[in-house]
């Protein structure tokens, strides 16, 4: 069958009346790493927790590889391993009892020999003792990720894993997500950082005050909102912009004595440095920039308009 791996159709959710999800329809193929974005309460969590079936939705659908998420729970549940963003940990078990006992609650045997691939690769061999309330918070995230995983779900949602994670545990905790969508597993994740979302996904969807504002192509999206500039710090001010530099996007910032230029989409920054010789600008330092999520939102919901629409602001 050649079904999505989550098909969201028309989801609708709100809470005290006010939308917190707005007519949500996205489709996730399988194999597919998918990043869902958007500011602080645009609704991402929202929808995970309707996908995971622990919010009722008010209007929609979900279907997890073709089967209803709540004419058929427990299926696709079985399915689906989720990492919820708030920490939810059992302070009864050590890491190693609530590992073996996990895969129990989806109908799945204990499985001893992926338990040890996921505590190895997911760094938790030293700590698997220790009672939950013992751990760190990047441990905590850790432990949660390996616990969505215990049952080998075909749909691994992770909303935010990485928060509160050291960079290099970050690297690794990212690198074994790959090898598992290698594998055949289909990832849906929420992340802060744009360069995690760039490096990991494929398709990135936005969301804005519950409703999608961008679904595209992970290079697609990035070309379009021209993410890269040049930023040329000068020694002086120079003259005023000529027509040339104009053509070419700059920006003066006479405070900072910083010329900005957008760098075009397959240009190397040397190219445009070689494009702008002729100006004899006086060059003291020159850095690449690349826009942050914080700008990428900003600039998406600049062009939609409609993201105070209702007056609504969670
Ligand atoms: N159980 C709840 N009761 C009332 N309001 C809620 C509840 N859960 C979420 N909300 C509200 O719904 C909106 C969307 O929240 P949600 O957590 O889905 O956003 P988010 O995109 O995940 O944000 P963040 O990036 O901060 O995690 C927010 O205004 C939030 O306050």
């Amino acid at each position: 069958m050649n079904e999505s791996a989550l098909d969201i159709s028309q989801l609708h959710k709100s809470y005290a009346g006010t939308p917190v999800v707005r007519d949500l329809s996205l489709d996730i193929a399988p194999g597919e790493i998918f990043g869902l974005l958007g500011p602080n309460g645009a609704g991402k969590s929202t929808t995970i927790n309707v996908v995971a079936g622990v919010t009722r939705a008010d209007a929609g659908r979900v279907r997890i590889f073709g089967h209803d998420n709540r004419a058929a729970y427990r299926l696709t549940r079985r399915l689906t391993g989720v990492m919820h963003q708030e920490i939810v940990i059992d302070n009864f078990f050590t890491i190693d009892e609530a590992l073996k006992i996990h895969s129990g609650y989806y109908g799945v045997a204990d499985d001893p020999a992926w338990r040890r691939v996921l505590i190895e690769r997911l760094g938790l061999g030293p700590h698997l003792k220790k009672s939950m309330n013992k751990l760190s918070g990047g441990l905590k995230r850790r432990f949660m990720v390996a616990k969505a995983l215990i049952h080998k779900p075909r749909l691994l949602i992770l909303d935010e894993p990485t928060a509160g994670v050291d960079v290099e545990l970050r690297r690794s905790l990212w690198e074994f997500v790959r090898e598992i969508n290698r594998q055949g597993t289909t990832v849906l994740l929420t992340t802060h950082y744009l360069e995690e979302a760039e490096a990991m996904c494929a398709r990135i969807a936005i969301l804005n005050h519950g409703r999608l504002i961008a679904l595209e192509k992970t290079t697609d999206l990035l070309a379009r909102l021209d993410g890269r500039r040049v930023i040329l710090h000068l020694e002086r001010d120079p003259l005023p912009l000529d027509e040339d530099l104009k053509a070419l996007g700059a920006q003066w910032d006479p405070g900072t004595a910083t010329l900005s230029l957008p760098l075009p989409e397959g240009m190397a920054a040397t190219d445009l440095l070689l494009r702008l010789q002729g100006h004899q600008l006086p060059i003291k330092d020159m850095e690449l920039k690349r826009a942050g999520l914080e700008e990428v939102f900003l600039k998406l919901t600049g062009m939609t308009g409609g993201t105070r629409e209702g007056g609504h602001e969670p």
